[in-house]
């Protein structure tokens, strides 16, 4: 939706019968948080007269100043559908600024703009399409998530053995209402595991589309009973959940990926390899951003179509980068490691810096891969040069530290914070006696 006028805005709420409008905006770490307020307040809000508490907001505020604003971004008004239809409510997606009227340094919509705006003054516009993976899981009497899948499916499994049709059909019915355009959904490969995908968009719309669709998923699959997760890694021997992010950029409208006269390379640009050359190089750095959590890493394990290793392919899904078969406009890049726990706000902000970094000082990627990398032994990998992406949480922070790019992207505010609080996380993950520990080794010492 275009930017709306105050009046038009006003127009469409009555003619809507919107009583309430949620303000939302996402935390460094990646959660939605919304304040709702009357359309009373609609005026206050437009002229960045509600102020909060940034500071009980994680990776904002400090509490000697703590006040922040939000301001609603009218071409993100969108109505909730699975709320009540009369005193109806919507939403709309906030920057945080301070109350001196800047934009807000840690405000993870800000930091992406900042990097798509270095994007536009190269000439390109930056697509991104997330494909996004999920589980249903059952819920007890109290409506909290059980440890139960509610099928035994597998992919692209049909019902009665898919149990989740249902829910995905009111997924999707209710994306569409709210404006998506589904491009496709299947059962993924793990039992209870479901995909949605939705059509790529320029980067802010599309973190803004994707934080919208995980409210979607939560609270549909509710309404039907189940509790929906977008946990990297439920189970130890299933498949995790992705959400891959194929990535473009645009120049005078036309695919700058795509080279149709290049006959030799697969019809892929120039930009297009150094592109991937830039993500190459950095993906140490960028894995925390990409897999936030200590559960992101039991996901990029070998055997589960999760990337372990640093290389690129135009065919195989086992590598870090894969350049899918579609050409012309759909000339894309897949980063197949962030999974659903990322900020996508920040994740986005990120790979472009990186690709921006390879156009800019021309990183040439080593060749490509086509042998499934799972399959290979240590020696052969090491004699492809294939590097191992970070296989923990610790590693990851000790790249993230290394590297200035990541730095220079998400600003100081989010860097040294970010650090901070992953590290305290991998500390207490740390601290703890597994299961496993016990099994494997009480019996033993
Ligand atoms: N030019 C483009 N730029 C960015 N994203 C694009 C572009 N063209 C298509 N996409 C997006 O790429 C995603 C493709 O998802 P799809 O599930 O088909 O990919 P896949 O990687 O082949 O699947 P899987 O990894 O599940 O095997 C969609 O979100 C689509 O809109
Ligand atoms: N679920 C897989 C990805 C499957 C796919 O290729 O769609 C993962 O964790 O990366
Ligand atoms: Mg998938
Ligand atoms: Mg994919």
């Amino acid at each position: 939706m275009s930017d709306l006028t105050r009046e038009e805005l006003k127009e469409k709420i009555s003619d809507l019968d919107i009583e309430f409008i949620r303000l939302q905006f996402t935390d460094v770490f990646g959660i939605m948080k919304s304040m709702s307020v009357t359309v009373d307040e609609l005026d206050a809000a437009m002229d960045g007269e509600l102020m909060f508490d940034g500071s009980s907001i994680d990776g904002f505020a400090r509490i000697e100043e703590s006040d922040q604003v939000l301001i609603p971004d009218t071409s993100t008004f969108n109505v909730m559908p699975w709320r009540p239809s009369e005193k109806g409510v919507a939403s709309m997606i906030c920057d945080v600024y301070n109350t001196d009227g800047t934009p807000f340094e840690g405000c993870p919509r800000n930091i992406l703009k900042k990097a798509v705006q270095e994007a536009e003054e190269m000439g390109y516009e930056f697509n991104v399409g997330p494909e996004g993976e999920f589980f249903l899981f059952h819920t007890d009497e109290k409506g909290r998530p059980v440890f139960d899948v509610h099928d035994t499916a597998g992919y692209f499994d049909l019902a009665p053995y898919d149990m989740g049709e249902d829910a995905r059909r009111s997924i999707i019915l209710t994306m569409k209402k709210m404006g998506f355009r589904i491009e496709a959904s299947h059962h993924e490969v793990a039992k209870g595991q479901h995909e949605i995908d939705f059509k790529y968009d320029e980067a802010v719309t599309t973190a803004d589309n994707w934080m919208t669709f995980k409210d979607i998923v939560k609270n549909i699959a509710k309404n039907h009973g189940l509790y929906a997760t977008f946990l990297p890694k439920p189970f130890s021997n299933d498949n995790g959940n992705a959400m891959h992010c194929n990535q473009s950029l645009f120049k005078n409208g036309e695919n700058a990926f795509y080279d149709c006269n290049d006959q030799e390379n697969g019809q892929l640009s120039d930009i297009a390899y150094y592109y991937i050359g830039g993500l190459l190089k950095h993906a140490k750095g960028m894995t925390l951003v990409a897999n936030p959590i200590v559960n992101s890493y039991k996901r990029l394990l070998p055997g589960y179509e999760a990337p372990t290793n640093i290389a690129w392919s135009t065919k195989n899904r086992s590598t870090l980068v894969r350049v899918p078969a579609s050409r012309g406009c759909s000339t894309r890049i897949e980063l197949r490691n962030p999974d659903p726990t990322a900020n996508p706000y920040l994740i986005f902000a990120v790979m472009l810096k990186a690709g921006l970094e390879g156009i800019k000082n021309k990183i040439t990627p080593p060749p490509d891969i086509e042998e499934n990398i799972f399959e290979l032994s240590l020696e052969e990998q090491q004699k492809l040069n294939v590097d191992l992406l970070p296989r923990d949480m610790y590693e990851a922070i000790n790249e993230m530290k290394k590297d200035s790019l990541v730095r220079e992207a998400l600003g100081e505010h989010v860097y040294n914070l970010y650090l901070k609080a992953k590290f305290d996380e991998w500390v207490s993950y740390n601290k703890q006696v597994h299961d496993w520990e016990i099994d494997n080794y009480l019996s033993k010492y």
